[in-house]
């Protein structure tokens, strides 16, 4: 089956020194990737380069087998992202926000503001207007844009800024029923191994740049190795355990 997102040897350099060095992933319908990292490590630009907010000094991104150089509204055109802060418009509802974002999908079905507003847990805040929102709340809203085009490939970036462990655990709810039961893709880049390790069928492991280790969950982990372990094991040459008795 032709993979949802296809990234070949990508490298991009800013100005000062090499970030993303030859990085190759290739995603599955309904997958779930969880992509960690420690700061710096380039988790941010790589999805930038997935997406097309910058470009990859090499290599290349197809999604849904398109070149995102090439035909770059066809490749992004089942796919949502929220990268870095994705501000609302403040002084208006929930409702009016997704309204206006709505307007982007001219064949939206009637209600489905409605059907995300629900989705999201906002239903009884709809009208309420966005600069009375806690940050959860507006992480929700933002949520909700996201998905209200119902794509395929949904791209978030520390998706659980703000969330509270409620939050949180709705969060992974909704992650896991979109891709069991309407097949949806997610690649989620996290801080929160330990809250993403249930509902990411994969994990990418980058640091300083480099694609350290990737694959399916069921591979890194078991026999008492969380995916924390394999984590620092990836990122440090040791284990939490480790750590601690070497501390
Ligand atoms: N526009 C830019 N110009 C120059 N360097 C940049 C730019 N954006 C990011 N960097 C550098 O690239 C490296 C990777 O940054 P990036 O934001 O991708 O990391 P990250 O893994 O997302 O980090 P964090 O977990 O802190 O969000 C960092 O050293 C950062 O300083």
């Amino acid at each position: 089956m032709e993979p949802v997102m296809e990234v070949r040897q990508v490298v991009k350099r800013y100005p000062g020194g090499r970030v993303i060095a030859n990085m190759s992933i290739r995603v599955g319908k309904g997958e779930v990737w969880g992509l960690f990292g420690p700061n710096g490590a380039g988790k941010t630009t790589l999805l930038k380069i997935l997406t097309g907010l910058i470009h990859a000094d090499s290599g290349t991104v197809k999604l849904f087998g398109i070149d995102i150089q090439d035909h770059y509204a066809s490749a992004m055109s089942r796919v949502s992202c929220l990268i870095e802060t994705a501000d609302a418009y403040e002084y208006m509802s929930a409702e009016r926000n997704l309204k206006l974002a709505a307007r982007y999908y001219p064949d939206l079905p009637k209600g489905r503001i409605d059907e995300v507003l629900e989705l999201v847990g906002l239903s009884n805040e709809k009208r309420k207007k966005v600069s009375g929102y806690s940050l959860g709340m507006k992480q929700r809203l933002a949520i909700a844009a996201a998905l209200l085009a119902r794509p395929e490939l949904i791209i978030l970036d520390e998706p659980t800024n703000g969330l509270d462990i409620d939050g949180i655990l709705w969060l992974r709810g909704l992650i896991a029923r979109l891709s069991r039961e309407e097949g949806t893709t997610f690649l989620i880049s996290s801080h929160g191994i330990q809250e993403m390790e249930q509902v990411c069928t994969h994990a990418c492991i980058i640091g300083g740049g480099e694609l350290i280790s990737q694959g399916r969950i069921t591979d890194l982990v078991g026999g008492g190795i969380t995916l924390e372990d394999a984590y620092l094991y990836a990122i440090h040459g040791q284990a939490k355990g480790a750590a601690r008795i070497h501390a």
